[in-house]
């Protein structure tokens, strides 16, 4: 029912290739890669050549979130690397529609992000050409971070907004999801999960996804 995608981020990246194994065999949906490029965000982590890189270690669909400026001079690159999805964010781009309607035409899932200072109503317009709608629950650059409460109520509006415009959308979570907050994060609406330092940390994968099931199992899900 709901969806995991862990963040490499929080991986061990002098194992990467063992780590989303790991993932994996543990159960995991997809693979999110949080490609950051010093400007958009106060961080840098990687491009294309790594997306490449982890294309050959699995088959999973590579969720692929950019916080970069002007990601339109990427898109391709990315979709070249083997990412299924790619994200932009409606604050790093002229033109966020322009960008989305690009990742389509290279046959890939188009996904559109929000900070988490950004009206919902920037989804509005785009939302019957999006597949995915990312919903940040903490400041995008960096992993490990605290979910901000206000998410919970904004997912709830965003769902009610999908339901209307675009049913076939799927709403992704990102940013502090982990047992504690994974309930209400469900509750609210979310169809998939990002969930980086809650799933790489120093316990084996399966264990940290067997107690987030957990407690979507307590809710009645599964
Ligand atoms: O996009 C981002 C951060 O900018 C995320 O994907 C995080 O990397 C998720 O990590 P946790 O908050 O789950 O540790
Ligand atoms: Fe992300």
């Amino acid at each position: 029912m709901l969806k995991f995608a862990p963040s490499i981020l929080t991986a061990d990246l002098a194992r990467l290739g063992e780590a989303i194994k790991e993932a994996e065999a543990a159960g995991v949906d997809w693979i999110h890669l949080d490609v950051m490029d010093g400007v958009f965000v106060p961080n840098l982590t990687f491009g294309p050549l790594l997306v490449e890189a982890v294309r050959r270690v699995t088959s999973l669909p590579l969720d692929v979130h950019l916080m970069i400026v002007q990601p339109e001079r990427y898109l391709e690159d990315f979709a070249k690397a083997g990412a299924d999805h790619i994200t932009v964010h409606f604050e790093a781009t002229y033109h966020p529609h322009r960008a989305v309607q690009k990742v389509k035409e290279l046959g890939k899932k188009a996904g559109l992000a929000i900070n988490p200072a950004t009206p919902l109503e920037a989804f509005e317009p785009l939302l019957p050409e999006l597949d995915l709608a990312l919903l940040m629950s903490v400041n995008p650059g960096f992993g490990g971070q605290r979910y901000i409460p206000t998410a919970t109520e904004r997912l709830r509006r965003l769902k009610a907004m999908r339901d209307r415009l675009n049913p076939g959308c799927l709403i992704e979570v990102d940013g502090g999801v982990n047992k504690e907050t994974l309930a209400e994060v469900y509750r609210a609406g979310a169809d998939v999960a990002v969930a980086g330092s809650a799933l790489f940390n120093r316990r084996p994968v399966a264990e940290n996804l067997k107690e987030l099931k957990e407690v979507l199992y307590a809710l009645g899900g599964r």
